[in-house]
């Protein structure tokens, strides 16, 4: 897989293991030959920011379709075998972006089995326009005359949109047809037991030294800690850090999910007074980031320094952090290959440059579902494996706007209901997660027991996703939203007003900073 920068390029390689075919990744800035002398049975093109027409984008030889390869190329990865090979790529000046009409208008090997109309997944603004010579056109979509294409004789294939997410309904299908009918290769690579590795690598990588791991009751730090719990027992001891933007109950919940039934060492830190400080006057979403991010850490070095001194292990440092890092922490905090930075996530982007820990992150290339997997292979309990994600900067990143001790108590109790509702209504496996955003710098008027109000919205977010990478709104019962918006105006003096957010992803993230 080669990888121009997208946001997906995990997401491919992981769907290439889902198809039991071995696959590795190589920057678009290794060399044609560098890339064949790996003997690749084939070859996928990731997307891209860039424009394949722009100065300096990155560029792919037509030497390398020349070699007898399979390749398939992927939105950027498309538009850029395109270009190689004489088509032409231009703006149509019609973006796409998320659910998109196609009409396929000839299968062909990618697309077998795809009905003649679907829905796909887009994000895209260029297009191509004409297709290189002995190339047949497969399909079409409203912004892209050549949505598709293949020579079957030369082996190379084409799509401009994304069949490795989710939603594109048939996306695993056309990479299926790819690697096995395309490309002829034979899906008999195992994922094998990525818990006895990761054990392994832990052990190697920790000796007998102390760890301390960044527990937030989430599923992400939860399996994280299991798996070097299983590793190094009790040299491991966990933090749990209040930092002030946590939702209700949220401290209470980590020492009787977790910690009942692990067994593990925990360390719970008040820094409440800490965030907010630090946090005062700042409206920027990545400054507010890079602030909790560093916070984060120092919070960490003063809870190391204490671990030391409770063992009466004087002198001695805690060099290790283990922190339950997914691979879209890394790659929308800029850490592809060329990846751009959509938000600095704290405990990626946002990390100081001082950083004194080396870090243990063992579910770095994962996602979400594949550590849910894990989790319960680890016996993580069910009701931490399957928790909605809350983003370790909480609610100081869902108050646009300047976060405050007040805004933080208006935002945690319109929360709380919106919570408490979902969950009445059966609805907490459907909803991947369900965000409410405090707009604390727009105030509308309203009109509250005939008395003229003039208070803040907030926006309810709700979404459905495999693995964050991409979402789309979920279409809650209407009579649910009712029920909300009625208790949320109602209960919460400060707000007059609930709206919905409509927006999948892309074009919008799932958080608004
Ligand atoms: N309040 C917290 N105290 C200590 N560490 C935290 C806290 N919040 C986040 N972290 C650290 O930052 C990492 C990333 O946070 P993130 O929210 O992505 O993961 P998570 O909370 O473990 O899982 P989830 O995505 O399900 O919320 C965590 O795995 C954890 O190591
Ligand atoms: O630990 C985290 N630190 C962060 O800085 C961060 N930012 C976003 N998120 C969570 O990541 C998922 C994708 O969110 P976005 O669509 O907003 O990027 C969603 O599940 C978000 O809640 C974070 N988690
Ligand atoms: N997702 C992509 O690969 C986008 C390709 C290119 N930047 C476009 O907008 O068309
Ligand atoms: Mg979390």
């Amino acid at each position: 897989m080669v990888d121009f920068g997208a946001q997906y390029a995990q997401l491919i390689a992981r769907r290439v293991r889902e198809a039991n075919v071995y696959s590795e990744i190589v920057p678009h800035t290794a060399t044609v030959e560098q890339m064949l002398a790996k003997d690749p049975a084939a070859i996928i093109l990731s997307g891209g920011p860039s424009s394949v027409y722009a100065t300096g984008a990155p560029f792919v030889g037509p030497e390398l379709f020349e070699a007898g390869v399979p390749v398939l190329g992927i939105c950027y990865g498309f538009q850029a075998m395109a270009q190689a090979l004489g088509g032409t790529v231009a703006q149509t000046g019609q973006r796409e972006y998320g659910g998109t009409a196609v009409e396929i208008t000839e299968p062909g090997t990618v697309l077998d089995g795809s009905p003649e109309q679907q829905t796909v997944w887009m994000s895209h603004g260029d297009a191509v326009h004409a297709a290189p010579e002995g190339f047949e056109v497969l399909a079409t979509s409203a912004g892209s005359p050549v949505a598709a294409f293949e020579d079957r004789e030369r082996r190379l294939y084409g799509v401009q949109w994304h069949p490795e997410v989710k939603h594109s309904p048939l996306g695993q299908k056309a990479l299926e047809n790819f690697l096995y009918r395309g490309a002829g290769i034979t899906p008999d690579w195992n994922p094998g037991n990525v818990v006895a590795e990761q054990v392994e690598r832990i052990r190697a990588q920790v000796g007998d030294a102390r760890v301390i791991c960044g527990l937030s009751g989430g599923v992400d730090s939860s399996v994280a800690a299991a798996l070097v719990q299983r590793a190094v027992g009790d040299q491991l001891t966990c933090v749990f850090v209040d930092h002030g933007l946590l939702r209700e109950g949220e401290a209470e919940q980590v020492e009787k999910d977790f910690v009942d039934a692990t067994g593990v060492q925990l360390k719970v830190v008040d820094a409440r007074e800490r965030f907010v400080t630090a946090l005062a006057g700042h409206t920027d979403p990545e400054t507010k980031r890079k602030i909790i991010g560093r916070e984060f850490i120092r919070v960490f070095e003063d809870a190391a320094r204490e671990v030391v001194e409770d063992a009466g292990a004087h002198g001695e440092t805690v060099k290790f952090l283990v922190q339950g890092t997914l691979y879209p922490d890394v790659v929308e905090s800029g850490g592809g290959e060329g990846a751009a930075n959509i938000k600095s996530h704290h405990n990626v982007g946002g990390l100081p440059d001082d950083l004194q820990f080396e870090l243990v992150e063992p579910l770095r290339t994962l996602f979400k579902d594949e550590v849910r997997a894990v989790g319960l292979e680890l016996g993580v309990p069910e009701g931490i494996v399957w928790r909605q994600p809350f983003p370790g900067p909480g609610l100081g990143i869902r108050i646009v706007g300047e976060v405050t001790a007040e805004r933080l108590t208006t935002l945690r109790a319109a929360d709380a209901i919106a919570r408490e509702e979902l969950t009445r209504a059966g609805l907490d496996r459907e909803i991947w997660q369900c965000p409410v955003v405090l707009l604390a710098d727009v105030r509308s008027v309203g009109v509250q027991g005939d008395g003229r109000t003039y208070g803040h919205p907030v926006v309810l977010r709700p979404v459905s996703s495999e693995d964050a990478m991409t979402a789309d709104w979920t279409r809650l019962p209407y009579d649910v939203l009712a029920t909300i918006s009625t208790r949320i105006t109602n209960e919460v003096p400060e707000v007059n007003r609930v709206v919905l957010d409509v927006t999948s992803k892309p074009p919008g993230t799932i958080e608004w900073e």
